[in-house]
């Protein structure tokens, strides 16, 4: 469970975050908005990527502003990027034993959580592939495996759909709603595409210049009116 308590984030003039305060309870929560409402910057400021003007995020009890950016992903915080971070020369393989290395995933444990992240992400045939030669699919799967590698008790996924086909997007959703039942993680999914917060997502919370405009079961959120006028755009 994460618990976001008065967290205030400001970049000079601008405050990005003013005073949020929500709790994630459910295994898959979205977290939508217009450009420019805090999403980023509130997924920063769990991963510890900006200063905090006030408040706190406590996850299970833990508060997350003692561990340093550099103890949260051994700690337990995955996070995707919109733009994926793969090396073109490391194979998939490769790419998961980097993550492993750095969150102290016991050696012996290794080759079966490999091999049962590449089955659950699709990718088994591409193990020993390298970055260069993967397609947008395999990419996109691969960012995500490399995340669930790093055992995360929470991962932040940022627009994982990108470019993907409508086939690719199925077998997306798939991983995205059976991550908690196989891996234990909690997902909070960042995305413009309402399609699939409204299919994956159990509750939503919607953002809008840096304050919670609505909370809750995902189809109740995306009928209300104030979403609808800020975001939707009807
Ligand atoms: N490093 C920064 N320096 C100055 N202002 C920033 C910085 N990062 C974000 N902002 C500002 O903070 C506000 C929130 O931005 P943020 O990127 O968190 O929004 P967002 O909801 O993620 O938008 P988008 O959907 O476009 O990614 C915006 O006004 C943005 O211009």
């Amino acid at each position: 469970m994460i618990t976001i308590d008065k967290l205030t984030v400001k970049f000079g003039g601008v405050v990005a975050l003013d005073d949020l305060s929500l709790t994630l309870k459910e295994d898959v929560v979205g977290l939508i908005g217009p450009n420019g409402a805090g999403k980023t910057t509130l997924t920063n400021a769990m991963s510890g990527f900006v200063a905090i003007a006030g408040g706190g995020i406590h996850v299970d009890g833990v508060d997350l502003m003692t561990l340093p950016p550099n103890q949260r992903a051994r700690w337990g915080l995955g996070r995707s990027f919109q733009k994926v971070q793969i090396v073109d020369d490391l194979t998939v393989t490769e790419h998961l034993l980097t993550v492993m290395d750095a969150t102290g995933v016991k050696r012996a444990d290794r080759p079966s959580k490999i091999n049962h992240i590449l089955d659950f992400t699709g990718i088994s045939d591409q193990a020993k592939t390298r970055g260069a030669d993967l397609n947008v699919f395999q990419r996109r799967m691969t960012e995500i495996a490399k995340c669930l590698a790093g055992d995360p008790k929470i991962l932040l996924l940022d627009e994982p759909g990108g470019g993907l086909s409508e086939s690719e997007m199925q077998h997306l959703r798939v991983v995205i709603t059976e991550a908690k039942d196989r891996f234990g993680t909690q997902i909070i999914l960042v995305d413009h595409d309402v399609d699939l917060i409204r299919d994956v997502c159990e509750t939503t919370a919607v953002l809008d210049f840096g304050k919670l405009i609505a909370f809750g079961p995902t189809a109740e959120v995306l009928q209300d009116e104030i979403v609808k006028t800020a975001y939707l755009g009807r």
